[in-house]
């Protein structure tokens, strides 16, 4: 089982709650602007608390209530892109690349690719010397993610991440998604309200819709 996902938080006004199982690889959250996307994905993550449940990626508990596990972030070993790149703007690309690195092993890769294969796989080999102001918002977004992957995650999390791009930067982007998810074994929870999206990267869908009561599985579309 790559996913055994069962979690709630009350945010406000509003109850959240998302449970599903899945050995697919790579597994996508669809629902309408406000229905607890993003707060599933920070509760992966470890930077939002639920308030019960549990999380297991790749067999390893990180969350339980019940058993009071609760991995900190740092622990988890997840790699997070957001809708917005969030490169360090003092940094040039290589160095915001090796931001995060393992210590010890500045040059190496992750799940089985080289470093210099990733970044081949990114397209961003030329870009190594820039700033990332002078990047574009796909160039970002590429960086983005190779940053999240060369920190040797051991899931990742894609909030959105093409939102703010035009069509032929987005597609660049999905075809790039999806030779990562080919290539590699790590498994990737992929957020959108897209459909089209989703449906070209294969994978679970899960549809969050506001309706879970907490004691049904959101439906699962594969
Ligand atoms: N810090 C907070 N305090 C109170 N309510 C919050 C907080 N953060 C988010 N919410 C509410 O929780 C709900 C879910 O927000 P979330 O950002 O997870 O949704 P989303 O599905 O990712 O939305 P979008 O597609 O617009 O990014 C929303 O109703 C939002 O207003």
């Amino acid at each position: 089982m790559v996913f055994d996902i069962d979690l709630c938080v009350q945010r406000g006004e509003r109850a959240i709650a998302c449970a599903f199982r899945s050995d697919s690889g790579i597994v996508a959250l669809f629902g309408p602007s406000g229905v607890g996307k993003t707060s599933v994905l920070d509760m992966l993550a470890g930077l939002l608390r639920p308030n019960a449940g549990h999380v297991a990626i790749a067999g390893r508990r990180l969350f339980d209530s019940a058993t009071a596990i609760d991995l900190p972030t740092a622990r988890r070993r997840c790699g997070y892109v957001f809708q917005q790149p969030r490169l360090f703007p003092h940094m040039r690309v290589r160095a915001n690349l090796r931001y995060g690195r393992p210590r010890g092993d500045p040059d190496g890769g992750t799940h089985g690719l080289s470093q210099q294969a990733l970044i081949d796989l990114l397209g961003i080999g030329d870009l190594l010397d820039r700033w990332p102001s002078s990047l574009s918002g796909g160039e970002a977004q590429r960086v983005a993610i190779g940053r999240a992957l060369l920190s040797d995650p051991h899931y990742l999390l894609l909030d959105e991440p093409i939102s703010s791009l035009d069509d032929a930067r987005r597609q660049e982007i999905l075809d790039m998604i999806a030779r990562l998810h080919g290539l590699t074994a790590i498994p990737i929870v992929y957020v959108s309200h897209d459909r089209r999206e989703l449906d070209y990267l294969g994978g679970d869908i899960i549809v969050l819709d506001g309706s879970h009561a907490g004691d049904a599985p959101d439906r699962v579309i594969t």
